[in-house]
């Protein structure tokens, strides 16, 4: 090879840099979970660790790691019931004498987890129990606030165990909404390309195609994905890490999440607790791909087929809400332009909670 160097014809202005945080080791797999003291010893966080688990996911799996760790490390424990301000602080002290964070649960835990190790600059381990959302790798957490749900920064988990076993037996509602999570994507993308188209919003079309290549491969598999198999905790799992990804390319949780989320946010303002995360967002995504003129019938026939809920009746929430929460939508993380900040009128809103209904 020539020693010459070559000349760089930089553009003008040329100025762009971007950090992508990964995690270093993600193991899915059958009895994952017994792998964790190799993932740890490779990571090397460190002597003494807080297991942040929920009251149901402490008996489901975290009783299990404190018993599997115990011996080798300080373990101490903490429960969090409710992601919200109190919990975070309480989380925070429970976490400041230690070296690692463990989170062991469903979204809301993990998210506890990431928010409070970014804080206080200490690496954390993801471990899944549910494949009920595509948080579980990306670096970014999602808090309720008074003003609605916003998208914080974090850092994504050093390493992300997911045991297929103990997530092919959590109930498959978790399941049904992880696969709705990602089906959504659909949408997302849309309403980025919207809002590249007219606002000149960056987009990044590795994050694009990554993140839409996720969404086809769940739908193709969507008869593979069955209560209580472990191949379809696999196909899931494998499908929430590449979403994942897919965000921590963007730098933001714009491939996975547009309209529909910003929909899913509103309507748990408005009524919390009635539906997971991923079944408000499957939801939002039908209606969502109606307005953009997709085909609203293949996504509302893949959440069906998989068994996540595709009318605010399967989930006992009256239509009025879910038209509510249509107009609410703007109003949450108002930066985001999507399909839903176009003017949509309280008719419009009827019609496309009536189209849910459609034979
Ligand atoms: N950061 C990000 O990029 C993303 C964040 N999210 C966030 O994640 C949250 C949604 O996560 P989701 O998992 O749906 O909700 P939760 O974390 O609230 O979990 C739902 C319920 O499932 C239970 N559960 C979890 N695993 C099992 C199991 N194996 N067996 C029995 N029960 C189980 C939990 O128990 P327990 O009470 O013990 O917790 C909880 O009661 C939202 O806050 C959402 O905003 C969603 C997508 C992306
Ligand atoms: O849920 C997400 C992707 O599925 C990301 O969450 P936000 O909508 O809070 O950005
Ligand atoms: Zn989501």
């Amino acid at each position: 090879m020539s020693k010459e160097q070559v000349q760089v014809l930089q553009p003008e202005g040329f100025n762009k840099s971007r950090w992508t945080q990964l995690p270093r080791d993600v193991l899915i797999g059958h009895e994952a979970i017994l792998q964790l003291p190799e993932i740890i010893a490779d990571i090397k966080p460190g002597k003494s660790a807080l297991l942040i688990t929920g009251g149901t996911t402490r008996e489901v799996a975290g009783e299990a790691v404190a018993n599997l760790l115990s011996g080798m490390y300080d373990i101490s424990r903490f429960i969090a019931g409710k992601l919200d301000s109190s919990t975070l602080e309480e989380c925070a002290k429970a976490a400041s004498p230690v070296d690692f964070l463990i989170g062991i649960g469903g979204g809301r835990v993990i998210d506890c987890a990431k928010i409070v190790s970014y804080k206080q600059g200490k690496p954390f381990i993801s471990v899944p129990t549910a494949a009920s959302h595509d948080g579980i790798i990306s670096g970014r957490a999602t808090l309720p606030t008074e003003n609605g749900s916003v998208s914080v920064e974090a850092h994504p988990p050093v390493a992300v165990v997911a045991d297929t076993g103990i997530i092919a037996k959590a109930p498959h509602r978790l399941m049904a909404s992880g696969c709705a999570d990602v089906i959504s994507n659909y949408t997302a993308i849309l309403d980025w390309e919207l809002a590249h188209r007219i606002r000149g919003e960056q987009i990044s079309e590795y994050a694009i195609a990554l993140s839409k290549m996720t969404a086809e491969i769940l739908v193709k598999d969507a008869n593979l994905i069955k209560p209580g198999q472990e191949e379809a905790a696999w196909i899931v799992v494998k499908a929430l890490v590449s979403s994942g990804v897919s965000m921590a390319i963007a730098g933001s949780s714009r491939p996975a999440s547009g309209g529909e989320h910003k929909f899913g946010h509103a309507l748990e303002r408005l009524i919390p607790g009635a539906a997971l995360h991923g079944e408000a967002c499957g939801i939002g995504s039908i209606m969502t791909m109606y307005l953009h003129g997709g085909d609203w019938r293949e996504i509302r026939s893949s959440l069906h087929h998989i068994g996540a809920p595709t009318t605010p009746k399967e989930l006992n929430i009256p239509d009025e809400i879910v038209v509510e929460a249509l107009m609410k939508a703007r109003e949450i993380r108002p930066e985001r332009y999507t399909i839903l900040d176009m003017g949509l009128t309280r008719e419009s809103a009827e019609y496309l909670v009536q189209l849910l209904y459609e034979e």
